[in-house]
């Protein structure tokens, strides 16, 4: 569907260009008339519109224009610079010589199916063109949104595992060393096993790149320790700039605001039926806020915790797809 729309909001809908070229044209005669100028022929108007008002006549950009993916359905179109050549199958190329971009001119066949094929697989966008998709709400803030990347390749996760008579020595959960043992190596060790990616729950997540056994530290939610009396300030702050905020209640007087100096773990989205739980340990004297595997974790399995947030009347839909599903999150 194409859709114009005129200065004074009405808005004319077609699925046919050709019907939306007309309208166009009929609204620069209105508009010439209402000036006090004579109506153009018609060919002169076409060629105004649809040629110079779009730059069409400057060279430069017509030299890049006939390279774009799907100029081969331009069929009124004769290519000037990038003209087919025999046998290759690549866009931009045409056969026949260009003779200007007029209405009339002619966009010789192409005779490679190979190069055919190439553009019947080409996929229209759904919105008609990318000026008009709908804003997504991408934060310029949000320097890690990247992560979320569908091409970004996710730990494969690892079905069935070959049992053989091959003694492979077991990682343990380390659960029987002293809490500051096993603090101490966590930070490295959880840049190992575990990543941030897309995620079907909302938005990134986080997942493990090996196996994680039950009652294993898998990973510290870092951040900066601030007093609970700061946290309205800065959550108003982070909403007014669209940064997405990112804390963790320690107990009534601290909380851990990883927002702007976190680590993977901020990504961990909650799960009515998690793999995770998260604990506030006391090492050496600090408090840290520690997430520990629930259970046995497989490779490629995402992460995942109860936040346990208290009930409200605004409820936040929860979407982790569990049988256990409480629905919402609060
Ligand atoms: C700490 S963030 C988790 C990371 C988040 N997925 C991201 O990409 O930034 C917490 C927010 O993620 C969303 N979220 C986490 N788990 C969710 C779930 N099970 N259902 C719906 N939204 C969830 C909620 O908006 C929640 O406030």
């Amino acid at each position: 569907m194409y859709e114009i729309q005129s200065q004074d909001g009405f808005t004319y809908k077609s699925t046919s260009i050709s019907e939306i070229w007309d309208k166009l044209f009929e609204a620069v005669q209105i508009a010439r008339r209402a000036h006090g100028l004579t109506a153009l022929p018609e060919g002169q108007l076409k060629e105004m519109a649809g040629v110079q008002m779009l730059g069409l006549k400057t060279n430069a950009i017509r030299y890049l224009l006939e390279q774009l993916p799907g100029v081969e359905k331009c069929t009124q179109y004769s290519p000037l610079y990038h003209k087919k050549q025999a046998g290759l199958g690549g866009p931009g190329v045409g056969v026949g010589g260009g003779n200007g971009m007029g209405m009339n001119g002619g966009f010789a066949s192409h005779g490679s199916s190979e190069y055919a094929d190439y553009f019947e697989d080409l996929q229209e966008n759904p919105h008609g063109t990318a000026r008009c998709e709908p804003y997504s709400s991408r934060s310029e803030y949000d320097m890690f949104s990247w992560l979320a990347s569908r091409h970004r390749k996710q730990p494969m996760p690892i079905v069935a595992q070959n049992i053989d008579d091959t003694i492979i020595p077991r990682r343990g959960s380390g659960s029987n060393l002293p809490m500051a043992m096993r603090y101490r190596t966590l930070k490295e060790s959880s840049k190992e096993s575990v990543g941030v990616y897309r995620s079907h729950i909302h938005g990134r997540g986080l997942f493990c790149n090996r196996d994680i056994e039950a009652g294993e530290m898998v990973i510290e939610y870092a951040g900066e320790l601030i007093r609970s009396t700061l946290t309205d300030k800065r959550e108003r702050y982070y909403d007014s700039r669209g940064i997405g905020c990112y804390m963790f209640k320690i107990d009534e007087n601290f909380v851990v605001d990883a927002t702007m100096r976190g680590n993977a773990a901020r990504f961990i989205n909650h799960s009515c039926e998690p793999n995770c739980y998260s604990k506030v340990v006391d090492i050496l004297g600090h408090k840290h806020i520690i997430i520990f595997a629930l259970r046995r974790i497989v490779q490629g399995e995402e992460l995942t915790y109860d936040y346990k947030f208290p009930f409200e009347d605004v409820k936040i839909p929860c979407s982790c797809g569990s049988k256990k599903c409480r629905k919402y999150l609060n």
